[in-house]
């Protein structure tokens, strides 16, 4: 058991989704201690001075088992890590880890993305640096919000290890946040991946008044070629049915809460991609969507959606011509094209 008689968590990242989490983890083991750490050595004496992350998640006082650090060498009785940076930023913020951290200790990665210098899942990126400590995925519909305010959620919890997988969900598991396991490391990631650059054409949607039928088009033909990518790499049909797949396309495709959903609403209002991201902020999908439509180009799977986000962003198309593209392709059977 990696999770029996732990002393420390560490959370990795001190963003919305890092704090909700560690607040998690405090409240799931209250006698466990959680090293919150954040590169931003002033942002950390604030919330320690403070008790709340007020940056990135107001309102929401940390739990008293928790304690803010910059200093990575604070994390190194940790047992268990969360990794909660953004996704191509994993790597250099592993790297450093490196020298500190606990022999074996497994990394939940919690960002959702895949890293665009590499073209590597995030589970990858963790286990070419750290390859001695086993990679696990937390994903699914979740807003960093809505956990910390304590409303109910349900997420997936992978790693190829399915007695790793279960452990590590009881541990983070409260009355409010419940955690299904799974040995589909890549499926759970992929979901997590891909969802966020279909969101963006979901807010695209949304924000050029398009209307609610081509909303759930988007999200019906979102899900198909999320769903062709996902099995071309390797990941299970029905992880992609799932919280981490289906679960967090619908929430991220049809909420105003989401990042990358506003951003395709401001963007569909006429913003550029620069006003846009100001105003949205962390939006995973604008880093992930080339790197995805490059995977599958490689592999042969057409994902007209996706491509259309990749080249409105790039500026090699106008929004209303990828709508007409979108629309005027084609005409084929709804089901039983492999690609
Ligand atoms: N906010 C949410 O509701 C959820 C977020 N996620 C994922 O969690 C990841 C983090 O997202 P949020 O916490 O929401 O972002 P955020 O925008 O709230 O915070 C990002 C944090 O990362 C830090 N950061 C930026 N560059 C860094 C670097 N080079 N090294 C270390 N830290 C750096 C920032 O200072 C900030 O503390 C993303 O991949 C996101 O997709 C997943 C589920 C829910
Ligand atoms: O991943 C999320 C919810 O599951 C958060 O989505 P955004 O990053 O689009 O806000």
């Amino acid at each position: 058991m990696v999770t029996e008689g732990i002393r420390q968590i560490a959370v990795l990242g001190g963003g919305a989704w890092g704090t909700a989490l560690a607040n998690l983890a405090a409240r799931a083991q209250p006698s466990v201690q959680v090293a919150l750490w954040a590169r931003n050595a002033s942002h950390v004496e604030e919330m320690s001075a403070t008790g709340v992350n007020a940056r990135y998640l107001p309102g929401v006082p940390l739990l008293s088992n928790i304690r803010p650090t910059a200093d990575l060498a604070d994390t190194s009785n940790a047992d268990v890590i969360l990794a909660v940076v953004p996704a191509q930023t994993l790597r250099s913020t592993l790297e450093a880890l490196a020298a500190h951290i606990k022999p074996g200790a497994p990394i939940i990665i919690c960002a959702k993305g895949i890293e665009h210098s590499s073209g590597l899942f995030l589970s990858e990126v963790a286990a070419s640096i750290l390859p001695d400590h086993p990679p696990a995925v937390l994903s699914g519909p979740s807003f960093a919000s809505d956990v910390a305010s304590g409303l109910p959620t349900a997420v997936t919890l992978a790693a190829l290890d399915g007695e790793l997988a279960a452990e590590l969900a009881s541990l983070l598991s409260t009355p409010w946040f419940r955690l299904y396991s799974s040995t589909d490391l890549r499926g759970a990631e992929i979901g997590g991946a891909a969802k966020n650059v279909l969101a963006i054409a979901n807010g695209v949607a949304a924000g050029r008044g398009l209307g609610a039928s081509a909303g759930a088009a988007l999200l019906a033909r979102g899900f198909a070629e999320l769903s062709r990518f996902g099995i071309a790499l390797g990941a299970e049909p029905k992880t992609l049915m799932g919280l981490s797949g289906l679960g967090d396309l619908v929430l991220t495709c049809t909420s105003p809460m989401s990042r990358n959903f506003s951003l395709g609403v401001s963007l569909g209002r006429g913003m550029t991609l620069e006003e846009a991201t100001q105003r949205s902020g962390l939006t995973e999908g604008v880093h992930t969507c080339g790197v995805l439509v490059d995977l599958a180009n490689a592999k042969r799977v057409d994902m007209p959606i996706a491509s259309a986000v990749d080249a409105v962003l790039a500026e090699q198309i106008t929004i209303d011509e990828a709508i007409a593209a979108l629309m005027t392709r084609p005409s084929k059977a709804e089901f039983g094209e492999i690609r």
